[in-house]
């Protein structure tokens, strides 16, 4: 970076909203978070206040803005994609609370779609995991909210586009394309809002946002007590895939947080999957879009959360690992953990969570060893979708989020996926893409066709050889056959 200013990440996730300062050389200077309460209104439903979210914004980013001793270039916003908010135009009040990315509620609905005409406009599948179905289930169940959606008076978006919009005072509002490419009614191909999918899911067209880069000027906020650019926007993992300078097709970021996101870039052209994956962008710069193949895994982390918070076996996350270092290695435990279904590659809604292979010797170390080994079998599911698609070798996972910190999880991961593992020096990737979006558009830095220079090696795993994983990965596909619905 040749300037000295510095760059501000907003990191609103699921279950936290984070915002960091970066100075000049990229590197975190300032970090700020507050927990997002999560409500569950009935079984499947997960809802998020969005007034709060705006208001946890709001706090984190003044907080860490405050260690500013340089003036701020530009903010970048990276948010949990598809989780959707439905908005009055003229207030900026939701009429509704935020239907969150994991709530099933529109399984049924989504049952019914055409599978093979969403997936080939969409490069999705037609799943209650994205943003059309619930956006439906919005306008059709608020009061009111189909004929104000009709006559203009309603905005929709995700998080991104809602925060935007309230940041700057109602004047702007757009989303990235990276969001955009996980509603469900952004044609992948073509760039643009599908005409026909707004017609399948009687979505109104005035209510939605308009589509940019990724890097672009967003528009100015006051929020901070100064006018600030906002110039960077993309959905979390696609920052993270950034953040990874994971620049160059054949280049794989796994996140292991509350669940896992894995992508894989293609290049210039969509790959469409036929070992259901799903078909996204990477990125949209200068107008041109790069595409990704992602697995996405929805339970990582959250099943250490549960050994501590449900099952109460261990004190603390690090506990497990170093349970499970010391399980008997003669014991064949499983757990495979569809709490919330299953995602890529298998997309069953119906299974449920299960601890297989259970002895009278098997105690609290084994259940830790197959909580964490079964991230490292899943994440070599996807591997094995990706070659079958690509039809080449998967040589380097990068990876981040809170389960890359299990020094023992990322070698089962090198063991079982026969890849190098490599762990960066900045494990907040998510924020780092962000900043570096908003940097790019600031004139900063440099594009993603130059060398990166934000990225650096913390540790690498290198796959050890005699470790059974191809025996140990049947035994878990077996395991995994039989908790499907
Ligand atoms: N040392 C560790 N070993 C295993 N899991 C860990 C460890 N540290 C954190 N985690 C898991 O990582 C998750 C938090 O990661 P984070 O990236 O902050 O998630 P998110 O962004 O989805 O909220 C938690 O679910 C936690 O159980
Ligand atoms: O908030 P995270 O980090 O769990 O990410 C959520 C994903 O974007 C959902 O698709």
């Amino acid at each position: 970076m040749t300037g000295r200013n510095m760059l501000l990440a907003l990191d609103q996730g699921t279950t936290s909203t984070r915002a960091i300062l970066f100075d000049a050389g990229l590197a975190p200077v300032a970090v700020a978070q507050r927990e997002l309460p999560q409500h569950f209104p009935s079984p499947g439903w997960v809802e998020h206040d969005a007034e709060q979210i705006l208001a946890h914004a709001l706090e984190v980013m003044r907080q860490a803005a405050a260690a500013a001793q340089r003036p701020i270039a530009g903010i970048g916003i990276t948010n949990q994609r598809e989780t959707t908010v439905l908005w009055r135009r003229d207030t900026g009040q939701p009429v509704h609370r935020a239907i969150v990315w994991q709530d099933r509620r529109t399984a049924d609905f989504c049952a019914r779609l055409p599978a093979g005409m969403v997936t080939e406009r969409t490069g999705l599948l037609p799943d209650p995991y994205f943003s059309a179905g619930k956006l439906a289930w919005l306008l059709d169940n608020v009061p009111g909210a189909r004929a104000d959606a009709e006559a203009g008076r309603l905005c929709f978006g995700t998080i991104d586009s809602f925060l935007l919009f309230r940041l700057t005072e109602g004047r702007v509002h757009a989303t990235d394309a990276t969001n955009a490419c996980r509603t469900l009614l952004w044609n992948i191909h073509t760039g643009e809002w599908d005409e026909e999918l707004l017609r399948l899911f009687a979505i109104p067209r005035t209510i939605l946002p308009e589509v940019r880069d990724c890097a672009a000027e967003f528009g100015e906020t006051t929020a901070l007590g100064r006018p600030l650019p906002i110039r960077g926007m993309a959905g979390d993992q696609h920052a993270a895939t950034l953040g990874q300078a994971c620049f160059a097709p054949g280049m794989m970021k796994s996140t292991y947080g509350t669940g896992c996101f894995a992508l894989l870039v293609t290049g210039d052209q969509p790959v469409m999957s036929r070992h259901r994956l799903l078909t996204t962008l990477a990125w949209q710069l200068g107008g041109k879009r790069a595409y990704a193949l992602e697995g996405a895994i929805f339970n990582a982390g959250s099943t250490v959360q549960w050994l501590r918070d449900g099952l109460g076996i261990i004190a603390s996350a690090a506990e497990a690992t170093e349970l499970a270092a010391q399980a008997d290695p003669a014991q064949q435990v499983h757990l495979v953990p569809a709490f919330t279904g299953l995602g890529a590659p298998w997309w069953d809604a119906g299974a449920r969570a299960a601890i297989l292979g259970l002895t009278r010797g098997a105690g609290r170390a084994e259940i830790c060893r197959a909580a964490l080994e079964a991230v490292a079998f899943q994440t070599e599911d996807l591997l094995a979708a990706m070659r079958a698609d690509t039809g080449g070798p998967i040589t380097t996972i990068r990876v981040d989020g809170g389960m890359a910190n299990s020094d023992w999880t990322m070698q089962q991961l090198a063991d079982i996926t026969g890849a190098i593992v490599d762990r960066p020096t900045v494990t907040e990737t998510t924020a780092l893409g962000a900043a570096w979006l908003a940097g790019l558009q600031a004139g900063l830095l440099p594009g993603p066709e130059e060398a990166p220079t934000h990225w650096r090696l913390e540790r690498r795993f290198t796959p050890r050889s005699g470790t059974d994983a191809a025996a140990r990965h049947a035994a878990w596909l077996d395991a995994v056959r039989r908790v499907r619905s």
